[in-house]
Formats: C-alpha cells, sequence, structure tokens
C-alpha cells in the first residue's frame, strides 16, 4: 500500500490526523461527452467513441464497483473494456497479479497499477487509486473519480448505445445530491473511517455517524421503495456498494459491529431487490471482496486470515414490491410527462 511521489513508488499508508483516517480527493476530473463539447462547469473533455476508453477496477472496491454497475446497466460492456486488479494490495499497491485474480493489464501488460499513473505523468504524485479511466488515443487517465465516472457513463455514450436509462433525472438531481452529501461521509466512507481510525475517540466518532445515518435510511426505505422514492437513481446504488459488502466485511473487520444490514427488515430487503436487479449479482465477487479486505489490512488484520462466512442469502426473496415503485427513470419518461 503507498503512493506515488513525484513519479517514484513509496510503500505508504495514510498520514493520519488526530486518528482520524483522511481520503485523499482524486486529482483527475476529465470529462467525457458525445461530441466532445466541455463537460459540467466547461471540464475539458473528449468525445465518446467506441473502443477508445478502458476501464481499470478492483472487484474489491466499492468506489469502483460503482462504474461495474453503470457498465452493465447502460450497455456499455463492448464500448468500454475493462482490466481487473489483484484483490490483494500490497507493498506495490494495485497488481497485475494474475495468481491473486487479476485479469492482467489489457493495454500493455504492465506489472503494477501505478505504472499506468506515471504513463499519464512521469512525476505523478499521490494515491494510486481505483477506478480509473483511461484514454488510449491520448495515452492519459480521463478520470478517477468514481461520482464522475458514473455520471460520464449515464449519459456520453448513449447515442452509441442506444440506452436512455436515466440514474441522474434532472428533476431528482437535488435530491439525490442531498442524500450522497449525507451518506457519502457518514455510510461510504463512514465505514472507512471507523476501520481505519486510530485512536478509540476517532473510532467512536464514525460508529455513531454510521449508525445514525443507517438507522435514518432504514426509516426512509420504510416509506418507500428507493432512496429518492418511486424511481431507482443514483443515490440507490452509491449506498448499494457499501451495503452489499457490509455484513461479509465493515462489520467484522472494519468493527461496525452495532448491527448487521441483515438486521434492519427494509434496509436489507432493498438490498436484495437491488443485488437481483438483472446483471448486478455477476458485478459482485465476494471472493475479491473478503480476500482483498482482509488479507490486505494487515494494519488491522495481522495475520491475514480470511473468514469463511458469513452465509448471505442475497438471493433469498424480497418484500420491496409492496411499496410503489417504477424502476429506473428513462430519458423517454421526460418526454412522456412534458
Ligand atoms: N474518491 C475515489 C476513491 C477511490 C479509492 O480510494 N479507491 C481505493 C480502493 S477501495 C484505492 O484504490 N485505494 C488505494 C490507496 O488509497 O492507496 C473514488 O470514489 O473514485
Amino acid at each position: 500500500m503507498g503512493l506515488l511521489i513525484d513519479g517514484q513508488w513509496h510503500d505508504r499508508w495514510y498520514a493520519s490526523r488526530d486518528g482520524r483516517f483522511e481520503r485523499e480527493h482524486s486529482k483527475r476530473h476529465n470529462w467525457i461527452t458525445r461530441d466532445g463539447s466541455p463537460g459540467p462547469g466547461g471540464k475539458p473533455a473528449s468525445p465518446a467513441e467506441a473502443g477508445r476508453y478502458h476501464l481499470y477496477v478492483s472487484l474489491a472496491c466499492p468506489w469502483a464497483h460503482r462504474t461495474l454497475i453503470y457498465r452493465k446497466l447502460k450497455g456499455l460492456e463492448k464500448l468500454i473494456d475493462v482490466s481487473v486488479v489483484s484483490w490483494l494490495m500490497a507493498e506495490n499497491g494495485w497488481t497485475f497479479d494474475k495468481a491473486t485474480g487479476s485479469s492482467g493489464d489489457a493495454l500493455d501488460n504492465l506489472e503494477f497499477l501505478h505504472q499506468r499513473y506515471t504513463r499519464d505523468d512521469s512525476g505523478y504524485s499521490g494515491r494510486v487509486t481505483v477506478p480509473l479511466l483511461w484514454d488510449r488515443e491520448r495515452q492519459c487517465i480521463v478520470n478517477n473519480e468514481s461520482s464522475e465516472i458514473i455520471r460520464i457513463l449515464n449519459s456520453a455514450f448513449d447515442d452509441l448505445t442506444g440506452s436512455h436509462l436515466d440514474f441522474y433525472p434532472e428533476p431528482l438531481r437535488g435530491e439525490i445530491d442531498a442524500l450522497n452529501a449525507r451518506i457519502y461521509p457518514a455510510i461510504n466512507n463512514g465505514v472507512y473511517r471507523a476501520g481505519f481510525a486510530t485512536t478509540q475517540e476517532a473510532y467512536e466518532e464514525a460508529f455513531d455517524e454510521l449508525f445514525r445515518e443507517l438507522d435514518w435510511v432504514e426509516r426512509r426505505l420504510g416509506k418507500q421503495r428507493y432512496l429518492t422514492g418511486e424511481y431507482l437513481t443514483e443515490a440507490d446504488w452509491r449506498l448499494f456498494t457499501t451495503a452489499v459488502r457490509f455484513d461479509a466485511v465493515y462489520f467484522g473487520h472494519f468493527k461496525c459491529n452495532l448491527r448487521r444490514i441483515e438486521d434492519y427488515p427494509n434496509l436489507s430487503n432493498w438490498l436484495r431487490e437491488l443485488y437481483q436487479w438483472p446483471g448486478i449479482a455477476e458485478t459482485v465477487d465476494f471472493t475479491h471482496i473478503k480476500s482483498h479486505y482482509y488479507a490486505s489490512h494487515r494494519q488491522i488484520n495481522g495475520n491475514g486470515i480470511i473468514p469463511k462466512g458469513p452465509a448471505l442469502g442475497l438471493h433469498r426473496p424480497h418484500d420491496r414490491e409492496r411499496l410503489p415503485g417504477r424502476g429506473i427513470w428513462t430519458r423517454e419518461s421526460v418526454k412522456l410527462q412534458a
């Protein structure tokens, strides 16, 4: 586990302030648009083209998982190919070691993901993270921030795929942004803040905030089918990738053990509905998920032993039909309603 400083790899964990884990901000924020016109806020963009972009993911990582879900649901599998890193993240960071689950680097057969970052910039400084969207034509990173990559995938390639599914519909944007703003720090990143805390106080602070927020989500999902109401949106998928890892990893490994997702009736049924959504179960790989966390984070699991359980039963029926739902918003539904 480490980072690049001026293009050189250093095996070093995150520095922490008062025992609090602080995630580094992603550094590449360019965009892809239908025709290469600027992205949101005037961000530089390149045009959507089949086969031009390549996605680097870890199947263990909840942030990368978001991008795999969008690639699947938006019909992008033939347009954007993927390289999967090894589940083991050790002294060299993410690697392409096939012995531990990597597909290999499909583009240049690199050994380490940090070499991909230094191909973008030979003097790169920063953490070497997934997901990462690579432009084969310009030989550079387009974007390495999952919350932005999913917004790109939500619309940029629609002319090529013919998909009109919209996980960030205009009329729901304010609500989705507000949900993300509370769910990201308390839950998505909250489990990491609990798990990587190095003081009791920092751990308890993250733990209390996490379960306060999960309790709030539980109440909300008792009244409505999805986080924003009747439509399944970005807010749901962002929570899903944390929720699906929770009982298998965060409960034990990150000491988030007040309650399991299974103990929340609404959240656990919502989780099963999403898990059973066509195409989604195949994006979830519990071998990568469990092996990555338990074997890589030796600072919190010294012997690297990977637990055999728990039995999750994500294929059991769910009860969400009891609440009204309209599935995924489509851009046609905007026209129909207008
Ligand atoms: N804000 C980033 C976070 C990505 C991230 O931190 N990914 C983790 C894997 S779960 C990683 O690659 N960590 C390696 C490191 O920080 O050294 C995003 O959402 O894309």
